[in-house]
């Protein structure tokens, strides 16, 4: 039987979570065939973990995680080949999406070191490799025929700053060959996933060579471990570089080279190609190569709201079922989730998670046309899809991370135990500010691009349309009720005066520095907000839209409810740029007091539907991991069946005790 709590809280609800479900997962079509794909799994005795992965050594979870990885993979391979005939980039798109997604999370929640397969080394196939190569590696790499790929890149000494990576690739004009060679410790390859003991071949990005002469960073197939034995080639120091914070079933990796040899043919060709005679020939502008990076940035924009998703759940659901400390003193003691605090700990985050998500399908919709007009030769809206994908990768994940972290707080003493899997959630999240670009840097990126366009703007060009606002010089209109195109606008106007005045401190620092870096370095600062402020607005004016969009497509009473998320979601967005409002738009005390009490007003209405809202996203037991989370509330049970589970419960008396507990009670130790 469900939790009392719960079950009150989910018949007083104004709308159906089945309704929600339907529409969060695209329609009916969608969700069944979601819900059909997560039963194929979950009924199969194969896919049960025997204890709990976090009470695993490190090597036990690699060799779990491995052999489980191994059988989902093959059966899912059989299932989405019969489902589905697409393209193999949208193939790859769905397929990606389902190792991140609802069933890829139930069964791997430290996630599994195929996934960079899917992740990074077929797109990158894809994305680089020219038709030839395609024709010889997709092919057989998409079903894992003697290939299990990983994406080497970064190395112990760099990351970020590419041209500074150090493995070469020297072209042997005689034998027709490249030479690797990772030339010194700071050079070794560190943290692809899969990398360990899993891949046998690693795209590896190495500074090109030709007679000594330096032609940049290209990548390498190579062979890293022999197709049958799976022992180390020749030259190739491989291993894995130890335990994580969060992640760890993904075997991440080191790899040295020495003197490794491979045919010509295995530099990925698409944007730049050397020739048997040793001339280099540089292709047109690698434009895909943005498409790859585009593609992996809607990936963790998906994947961090998943994760947020998942742990406002847990968090939501815990709420109800637990009870502290009366609220006036003569009450019995309330749900949690009637303290106000509560609420505001968290309704945002649901609201965050859901139009991240939004969010990211827009932007994979952009990708896709831009894609088009690539193809076509166009790349007019390329720095635009590619600014954007870097800055909502970077704002999420920040963002997701620090929600995740306000979830698990608001859970109190339980939130901390690994059985509740918020410490689980948040190693995936967190890694994810990091991998892909950090992400400081690319707000910074994204920051060019916006004082070009606020410079564009000055010279009254016509401005990409998620940056129009930049040639918007009217200030918000205040009405008497705060509504949602104001503070739209609001945030438009706060994110335009930043990036005007990082752009007036540029010229300034002009002045006083000759170099362009120098000048970029010292504005860094107010870079970075600029591109916060930007992300800020672009994912208001989306959520907006959505609103508009919903209120017409949806039954009432859920549209009511998603309107209300839209409006705690831009309230809370405007509440935490108000330092930055109040610098462009004159708000009185009586219009911010406005604006706090509507967002407080906004938090006691959504209350009654929260739980419902939660079971809406449809996550099952499974995907949550949690003790905390259940749909059915049983969460004292949980815990303690949990926790006897732990491999210390076993024997009623640990030997340390004889060992060295008893010696040192006796003195004799
Ligand atoms: C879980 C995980 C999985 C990964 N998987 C892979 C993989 O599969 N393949 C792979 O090749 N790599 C992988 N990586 C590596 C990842 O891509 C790098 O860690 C990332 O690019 C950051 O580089 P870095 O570690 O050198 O950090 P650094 O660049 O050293 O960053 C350290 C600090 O310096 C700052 N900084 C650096 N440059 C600048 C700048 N220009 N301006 C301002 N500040 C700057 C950063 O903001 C940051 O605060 C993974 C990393 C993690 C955590």
């Amino acid at each position: 039987m469900t939790n009392i709590d719960l079950q009150r809280e989910r018949q007083a609800a104004l709308i159906s979570s089945e309704d929600f479900a339907e529409w969060w997962a695209g329609g009916r079509d969608a969700l069944q065939e979601r819900r059909a794909l997560d039963k194929l799994f979950n009924e199969d005795d194969d896919f049960t973990d025997p204890q709990h992965t976090s009470l695993m050594s490190h090597k036990e979870l690699y060799e779990y995680t491995l052999a489980k990885a191994c059988k989902f993979i093959s059966k899912l391979r059989d299932w989405h080949a019969a489902e589905t005939q697409q393209s193999a980039i949208a193939s790859l798109y769905d397929f990606r999406m389902l190792l991140a997604g609802q069933l890829g999370t139930a069964l791997f929640q430290q996630s599994f070191p195929l996934r960079l397969h899917f992740s990074m080394f077929l797109p990158t196939l894809l994305g680089q490799g020219t038709e030839e190569q395609q024709r010889e590696w997709f092919e057989r790499a998409w079903r894992m025929d003697g290939i299990i790929g990983t994406y080497a890149q970064t190395e112990l000494g760099h990351g970020t700053f590419l041209r500074g990576l150090e493995t070469r690739a020297d072209y042997d004009m005689k034998s027709e060959e490249f030479i690797l060679n990772t030339p010194s410790l700071s050079a070794y390859k560190w943290w692809p996933g899969g990398l360990g003991q899993t891949a046998n071949v690693a795209i590896v990005m190495a500074q090109l060579y030709i007679k000594g002469k330096h032609y940049g960073l290209h990548p390498f197939l190579v062979r890293i471990r022999n197709a049958q034995t799976h022992l180390p080639e020749p030259g190739v120091d491989v291993g894995e570089i130890g335990p994580k914070l969060g992640l760890n079933g993904v075997n991440n990796g080191f790899l040295g080279l020495k003197d490794v040899r491979i045919p010509r043919k295995q530099m990925l060709m698409k944007n730049a190609e050397v020739r048997p005679n040793g001339r280099f020939v540089k292709g047109p502008e690698p434009l895909l190569t943005y498409g790859t990076m585009v593609f992996a940035r809607v990936m963790i924009v998906r994947d961090v709201s998943f994760g947020l998703l998942q742990a406002a759940t847990i968090a939501t659901r815990y709420s109800a079922v637990r009870r502290q400390s009366p609220i006036a003193v003569d009450q019995p003691e309330p749900q949690i989730l009637d303290h106000t605090t509560q609420q505001a700990k968290l309704f945002p985050q649901i609201a965050k998670g859901i139009f991240f998500r939004i969010a990211a399908d827009v932007v994979w919709l952009m990708y896709q046309s831009v894609a088009k007009e690539l193809g076509a030769g166009q790349r007019r809206n390329l720095p635009e899809l590619h600014a954007l994908s870097c800055c909502l990768k970077a704002y999420c994940s920040a963002e997701a991370e620090e929600a995740v972290e306000i979830l698990r707080k608001s859970c109190g003493g339980h939130g901390y135990l690994r059985s509740s899997n918020f410490p689980q959630i948040y190693g995936a999240v967190t890694a994810a500010c990091t991998y892909e670009g950090e992400n400081t840097v690319l707000l910074l990126q994204t920051a060019r691009f916006l004082v070009k366009q606020y410079v564009d703007g000055l010279k009254r060009k016509v401005l990409p349309s998620s940056v129009t606002y930049l040639r918007n010089a009217t200030p918000p209109k205040w009405g008497k009720s705060v509504e949602l195109k104001t503070l739209v606008r609001l945030l438009e106007y706060a994110a335009t005066e930043s990036i005007r005045s990082a752009f007036e401190y540029q010229k300034k620092q002009r002045k006083i520095f000759k170099s362009e870096p120098m000048v970029t370095n010292k504005a860094g600062i107010r870079l970075i907000q600029s591109a916060t402020l930007h992300a800020r607005a672009f994912l208001a004016r989306n959520a907006s839209e959505e609103a508009e969009k919903l209120r017409r497509q949806l039954k009432p009473a859920l549209a009511e409810v998603l309107v209300q998320l839209t409006e705690i979601f831009i309230l809370d967005l405007c509440l935490a740029s108000l330092g930055n409002i109040l610098l462009s738009f004159p708000l009185n005390s009586r219009q911010v007091e406005q604006l706090k009490t509507r967002f407080e007003r906004l938090l006691e209405e959504f209350r009654v539907n929260a739980v419902t809202v939660v079971d809406g996203f449809d996550f099952s037991d499974r995907v949550l991991g949690s003790t905390l989370g259940c749909y059915d509330g049983h969460v004292y049970e949980r815990l303690l069946a949990e926790a006897c589970q732990s491999p210390l419960n076993e024997e009623p008396v640990n030997q340390t005790f004889q060992t060295h507990l008893k010696p040192l009670m006796q003195g004799k130790l």
